[in-house]
């Protein structure tokens, strides 16, 4: 039998790539990941959720002083650049990079620092940044390379005034008017980042409504909330060309309509990070978004090749990929794995929007009896005393069991208050049930009391039918 350097190799160090290494190597395996970045944390931690989640905490706080009268005269004039806002943020990497790579050190998993391609199915070959090359074997190998902004060649992101996601946490300057092509979670999250900054922004969607997968009253509420910030919201519009010179860029759209602005910023999808890796050596073949196909055990069509996170596409959430790195670890060590499908939502835009289970949409279509229970949060004492009352919790239930079928919010801390609802839904049988809001007791005044008021709201609303 061969024998391998390495029992697990891992090729990317994100969310999906240290959850599979960390679960291998606690289980007693030999295992190593080759990051071609230099620095561990994947683009979760550089270009994707921490420094955007940072930016946005950074500009959230910069709203909240500038509304308050406690700090401000009325009238004071005062600015921040988004250079001095993206330094703030930026501190939050260099931390994150520590914690990660204290994970490697204590586990004892070795980091190589280049980058992988594929020999064949047990070796791969890891360039180095001088210039010089490793081969490595391995018995099983885990694809998790994440991905990157998908670029158009007719955009020439080379252009000074052209960012995307990536390059916009390079941008030296305040533009005054920025355009936003793609209205997805990144460019939904941008356009509330820029506005609340007091830049002009003209955010252009593709589809009809923003975040068509929300429940029809939270992607209403988002694009309500975002005019009222400022932000010019345009559907059903695709991008012809693109002009861009010292002076300025313009869109033009296929509609006929121009658009000039100091800047544009492409959000329109990204690409799986498959095409370095020589995968015509093992003989896979990624789909034409550079994604990989796996099974349900995340494996590819090769025996002994796995493949998690981005690369994968659906749900493409740091949050999901941790957990599809757990469970491809408990795959491989012939345990049962984790079940990832019910995933949240957790779209930090403001106002922020979380989501769990089944839209009205759907349980319509799926013709199931429920009810809406509502809590707007200026009707909580928590909204009232923060200030911060602009947002709903809404629970759909069903009529005849009582059962919770979907939560759906926005509004401060809706990504975290989403949980509580999450618990009870996943509660099996008749203990997932409404009542609980009603025969528990919840500390007053949170934003968690939402719950109450919401199902006193929807079981009201049965009783007096
Ligand atoms: C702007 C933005 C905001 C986001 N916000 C959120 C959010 O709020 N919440 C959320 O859950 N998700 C969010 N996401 C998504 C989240 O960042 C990704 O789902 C997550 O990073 C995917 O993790 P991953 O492990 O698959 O890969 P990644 O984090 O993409 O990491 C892959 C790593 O592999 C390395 N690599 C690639 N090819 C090779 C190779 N050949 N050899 C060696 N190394 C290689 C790369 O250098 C990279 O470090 C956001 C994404 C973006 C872009
Ligand atoms: N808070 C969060 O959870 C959060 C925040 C930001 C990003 N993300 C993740 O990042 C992913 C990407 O975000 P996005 O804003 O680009 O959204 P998106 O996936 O909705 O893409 C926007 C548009 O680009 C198109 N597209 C996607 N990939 C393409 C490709 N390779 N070629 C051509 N067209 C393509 C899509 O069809 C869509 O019309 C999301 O799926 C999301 O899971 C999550």
């Amino acid at each position: 039998m061969a024998t391998y350097t390495y029992d697990v190799v891992i090729i990317g160090s994100g969310p999906a790539g240290e959850s599979a290494a960390m679960a291998s190597a606690k289980a007693g395996k030999k295992v190593a990941v080759i990051e071609g970045r230099g620095l561990v944390g994947g683009n979760c931690a550089h270009k994707g959720t921490i420094p955007s989640k940072s930016l946005r905490h950074a500009v959230k706080q910069i709203i909240q002083f500038k509304t308050s009268s406690l700090f401000r005269e009325n009238g004071e004039s005062w600015r921040i650049t988004y250079p001095r806002v993206l330094a703030a943020a930026n501190q939050v990497i260099p931390k994150q990079v520590e914690l990660h790579t204290d994970f490697y050190v204590r586990n004892r998993v070795a980091v190589y620092s280049g980058f992988a391609s594929f020999l064949d199915a047990n070796t791969v070959e890891v360039k180095f940044s001088e210039g010089s090359t490793e081969t490595i074997h391995a018995e099983h190998f885990i694809i998790a390379t994440g991905s990157r902004p998908y670029q158009p060649a007719d955009v020439d992101f080379t252009h000074p005034r052209i960012y995307d996601s990536d390059s916009i946490l390079e941008m030296k300057h305040t533009p005054r008017h920025i355009l936003i092509y793609g209205a997805g979670v990144i460019g939904c999250e941008y356009a509330s980042i820029f506005s609340g900054l007091g830049v002009k922004v003209d955010l252009i969607n593709s589809r009809d409504r923003l975040l068509s997968f929300l429940d029809d009253e939270i992607s209403d509420a988002l694009s309500y909330h975002l005019r009222d910030n400022g932000v010019r919201v345009r559907h059903s519009e695709t991008y012809e060309k693109i002009e861009a010179t010292e002076r300025g860029v313009t869109l033009y759209l296929q509609s006929g309509k121009r658009i000039k602005a100091d800047a544009l910023l492409w959000c329109n999808g990204r690409s799986g990070n498959t095409d370095q890796l020589n995968l015509e050596s093992v003989g896979l073949t990624p789909d034409h978004r550079g994604n990989l196909t796996v099974n349900e055990q995340y494996q590819t069509d090769v025996e002994n090749i796995y493949a998690v996170g981005d690369v994968v596409g659906w749900p493409s959430l740091a949050s999901a990929s941790y957990d599809q790195g757990r469970a491809l670890a408990a795959v491989i060590l012939g345990e049962p794995a984790n079940d990832v499908s019910e995933v949240p939502t957790g779209i930090y835009t403001l106002p922020e929007i979380s989501s769990v289970g089944k839209t009205e949409r759907e349980l319509t279509e799926a013709r199931v009896p429920y009810e809406v229970g509502r809590c707007l949060f200026k009707n909580t004492a928590r909204g009232q005393i923060s200030g911060e009352d602009v947002g709903m919790l809404k629970l759909l239930f069903n009529v005849d069991t009582g059962a919770l079928l979907g939560v759906h919010c926005f509004g401060a801390e809706a990504a975290e208050i989403i949980h509580i609802g999450q618990a009870i839904m996943s509660q099996p049988g008749e203990n997932n049930n409404i009542s609980f809001f009603l025969n528990t007791t919840f500390n007053y005044p949170t934003m968690a009391e939402a719950y109450r008021l919401a199902a006193l709201d929807g079981t009201n609303r049965i009783n007096r039918q």
